[in-house]
């Protein structure tokens, strides 16, 4: 019959190799998802907007309530982009609604946390596309000019990444209806920073639901 032996001294080493490694996940993997303390003070111009008559703040019941209040209302999860906790992260929109819906505009601010990194200090590509998905949705639920929640789907998001994005950075994402064909709305969207770069623009189309 076989026998094994136990090579004792390599207990420790085992031991020790465990403990490094939860140390390691305990220090490492929270510092993974930013949280709202973890961002930064909110861009000033973002406040400015706030103040402005002409844009209006889109408030969702599930962006702001927490968990419970989505599980509650058919939800299974975290928002892709509004959680506080998002890897990459939009805490706000405003609308400047136009009547007919050509020409209205949605305005927000964008967090990329460290959860959003790619190469080192760098933005995966993804994140970006992920916000011209949600700011061409959105724009586009206000063909009428005014915010009509989930009232249809994005069907097309063609993006074209121009610059790379840093961890750590807050930029502006911007969407706008450039033209309403019966259901299908068309989304001109771009991602800048403070000094006017562009990071990414993009093209969308949303189709509105059929009317029931
Ligand atoms: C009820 C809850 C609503 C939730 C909203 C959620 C918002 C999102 O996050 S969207 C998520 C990602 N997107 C998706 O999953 C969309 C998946 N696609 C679909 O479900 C279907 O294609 C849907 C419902 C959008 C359209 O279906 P349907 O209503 O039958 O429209 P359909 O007749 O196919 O198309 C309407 C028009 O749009 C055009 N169109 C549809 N899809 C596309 C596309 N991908 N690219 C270009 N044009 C398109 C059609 O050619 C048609 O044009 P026309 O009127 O000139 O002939």
């Amino acid at each position: 019959m076989d026998t094994i032996t136990l090579n004792v001294p390599t207990l420790p080493c085992v031991g020790l190799a465990a403990a490094a490694g939860l140390l390691a996940c305990k220090l490492i993997a929270p510092r993974r998802r930013a949280d709202e303390t973890e961002r930064g003070p909110l861009p000033a111009w973002l406040d400015e907007l706030e103040d402005d008559e002409s844009y209006e703040r889109v408030r969702l019941p599930e962006w702001d309530n927490g968990t419970e209040w989505r599980r509650k209302n058919g939800f299974k999860g975290s928002d892709y982009v509004h959680d506080a906790c998002a890897a990459v992260h939009v805490p706000r929109y405003y609308l400047r609604g136009v009547s007919g819906g050509v020409g209205s505009k949605l305005v927000g601010a964008a967090h990329f946390g460290p959860g959003a990194e790619s190469h080192r200090g760098l933005c995966h590509g993804g994140t970006m596309c992920s916000l011209m998905d949600d700011v061409v949705g959105w724009t586009g639920f206000c063909a009428t000019g005014v915010c009509k929640p989930w009232s249809g789907f994005t069907v097309q998001i063609n993006t074209a990444l121009k610059k790379p994005v840093d961890v750590g950075s807050w930029l502006r994402i911007e969407g706008e209806i450039v033209k309403i064909d019966g259901r299908k709305v068309s989304v001109k969207a771009r991602l800048l920073d403070v000094d006017g770069d562009v990071h990414c623009e993009a093209e969308g189309l949303v189709v509105l639901k059929k009317k029931s």
